[in-house]
């Protein structure tokens, strides 16, 4: 696994280091360390001293702030590929959320001072970061859309469609199936709702004919629950 994180081809599949020249890529190899968590492990707390920032080469990392009365609203699930710990790193303030490792979970951590270093020497490095935080700031703003002017149906039917274009892009097919690997508690907290309320949304999708869910696969038909999704155009 070290040896895959020396490798150009492995940092430039993460697209904020796509652009980074072959000398950058080099220096990225030598200032970030594997790591491993176990599932159920917080790597940190919401207000922490922010040293470092991180990557997931497999597994799921949850980024969450969590009320003292126990109540958790998840931001964003980071798989494969994709970044988390880079905004304290960057404002040199406190970890704005918690992280922890949903699964057996395999990364990196790049230190924080190495890497400003390295940005202030890479041309490309402050384009790629705007480019990356810009798209966070769109995820939140569907998620805040989703959770403040949707019922929750719609949002179980955004959610499905969300991954589906993940996996499709744009251009959805005219049905196609999905195997989530999230529970209903999950989705819960992703959507920001109790479980059995999630459970009744499933199956009122369900009963509208929008998914099928057999053996662990959901078979969804993507114009139905596209109607579901905006219901201002039915
Ligand atoms: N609104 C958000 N949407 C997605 N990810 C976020 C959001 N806010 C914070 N994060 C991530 O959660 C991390 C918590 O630690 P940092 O503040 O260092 O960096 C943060 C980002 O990587």
């Amino acid at each position: 696994m070290t040896k895959m994180i020396r490798s150009p081809a492995f940092w430039r599949s993460f697209p904020i280091f796509r652009d980074f020249d072959d000398t950058a890529i080099a220096a990225l190899a030598g200032i970030s360390s594997y790591r491993r968590w176990r599932p159920d492990t917080v790597i940190f707390q919401r207000g922490d001293e922010g040293n470092y920032m991180a990557g997931v080469i497999v597994g799921r990392i949850k980024l969450s702030l969590t009320t003292p009365q126990g109540r958790e609203l998840v931001l964003q699930q980071i798989e494969a590929g994709e970044l988390f710990g880079e905004m304290a790193l960057l404002d040199d303030r406190p970890r704005s959320a918690e992280a922890t490792a949903q699964v057996a979970t395999e990364g990196f951590v790049i230190a924080k001072q190495p890497f400003i270093d390295l940005v202030t020497l890479t041309p490309e490095a402050a384009p790629a970061i705007i480019r990356y935080l810009c798209s966070r700031l769109r995820g939140t703003t569907e998620q805040l859309e989703t959770i403040a002017l949707y019922d929750l149906n719609s949002r179980v039917a955004r959610f499905f469609l969300g991954i589906l274009r993940q996996i499709h892009g744009n251009e959805l097919p005219v049905s196609a199936n999905l195997r989530l690997s999230l529970t209903q508690s999950d989705l819960a907290e992703i959507l920001g709702a109790s479980r059995p309320k999630i459970n009744r949304a499933v199956l009122a999708i369900e009963g509208l004919g929008a998914i099928r869910r057999i053996n662990g696969i959901i078979e969804c038909n993507i114009d139905r629950l596209q109607r579901i999704a905006e219901p201002s155009k039915l």
